[in-house]
């Protein structure tokens, strides 16, 4: 056991903030009388706000600086929103557990239409989001797609003051900030495919330190782990960029799990979809073979524009 606290490291937007929160006290209901330290750091993510993440380009954008302090041993884990993982890890860090899995759906929200049906033609929906904007724009190709950055608060805020007509957001951060009321409706993901890992949480810390990869074994959710490996694997066998629209999500029922997965062109003039179930013992191949498959029906496409 640890004698001094276990220091808990995060990024420090509301959302990071509560989903820490609540981490941390599962650490803490599983681990009676823990102590705990919540240390925030700084993210490129959280100081260029003025860009799309897909221009600022490089991956780990969210993540770099908390796997940082976990080298420098400045902290002992850090919490992520799986979907902000990179598809590699640094080698010497390990996710050592990913808990339950919240709601992986989108949100949309408007303060004049309840839905993409009730928006006007040529409305405009704020999103960074590559592989939103393609999806509205597969749907709705007269909408239009404008740059929305900065964490969910900032985008509410942004929508309120009529800098666009609609934006989407993760059902599950909103949930976190106790917002969830701000969601006109929440889109079906046969409409808006999630992204990657959305809705899950992960804590990240040292491969090799066995006292903390003890305190969190018992708050990791075996379901929601083989779920989030399924998507990954489908992400790595794209090794997609920032640049790279993609959509996936496993769902697992007894032992079968279904994975689906979109890949697109940003403008929404093409897409490229897959559906693949198979067993959960195998989901990492089914996330490799689905991955195999779109980059295969996208062809020179993607190779040109997609990579
Ligand atoms: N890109 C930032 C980000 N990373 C994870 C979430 C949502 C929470 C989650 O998926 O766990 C969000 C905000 C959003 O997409 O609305």
């Amino acid at each position: 056991m640890t004698q001094r606290p276990l220091r808990i490291g995060t990024r420090g937007s509301p959302m990071a903030l509560a989903q820490t929160g609540m981490v941390r006290d599962r650490i803490v209901a599983a681990n009676p009388g823990l102590e705990t330290e919540i240390v925030v750091i700084t993210t490129v993510a959280d100081k260029v706000l003025d860009r799309p993440l897909s221009e600022i380009g490089g991956k780990g954008l969210f993540t770099k600086e908390l796997e940082q302090a976990l080298f420098a041993d400045q902290i002992d884990v850090a919490v992520h929103s799986m979907k902000d993982v990179e598809t590699w890890l640094p080698e010497g860090l390990v996710i050592a557990c990913i808990l339950e899995r919240d709601d992986p759906r989108d949100a949309f929200l408007s303060p004049h239409a309840a839905g993409f049906a009730d928006l006007p033609e040529g409305a405009r929906v704020g999103t960074s989001s590559l592989r939103r904007g393609a999806q509205v724009l597969m749907r709705r190709p007269d909408l239009k797609i404008v740059p929305l950055r900065g964490n969910a608060n900032t985008r509410m805020r942004k929508l309120e003051s009529g800098e666009c007509d609609a934006t989407l957001l993760a059902l599950a951060g909103l949930q976190r900030l106790g917002l969830e009321g701000m969601a006109r409706s929440i889109l079906p993901v046969d409409e808006m495919l999630p992204a990657v890992a959305q809705g899950a949480l992960g804590i990240e810390c040292r491969e090799a330190d066995a006292d903390v990869r003890a305190l969190l074994a018992p708050v990791a959710c075996a379901r929601t782990t083989t779920a989030i490996a399924a998507e990954r694997a489908l992400l790595a066998e794209l090794d997609g960029s920032c640049r790279t629209p993609i959509a996936a999500l496993a769902q697992i029922d007894g032992e079968t799990l279904r994975l689906d997965g979109l890949l697109f062109l940003p403008d929404g003039s093409a897409h490229w979809g897959v559906s693949r179930t198979g067993s959960v013992s195998d989901a990492e191949g089914i996330g490799r073979e689905a991955g195999a498959d779109l980059k295969t029906q996208a062809g020179a496409t993607y190779t040109q524009h997609l990579q």
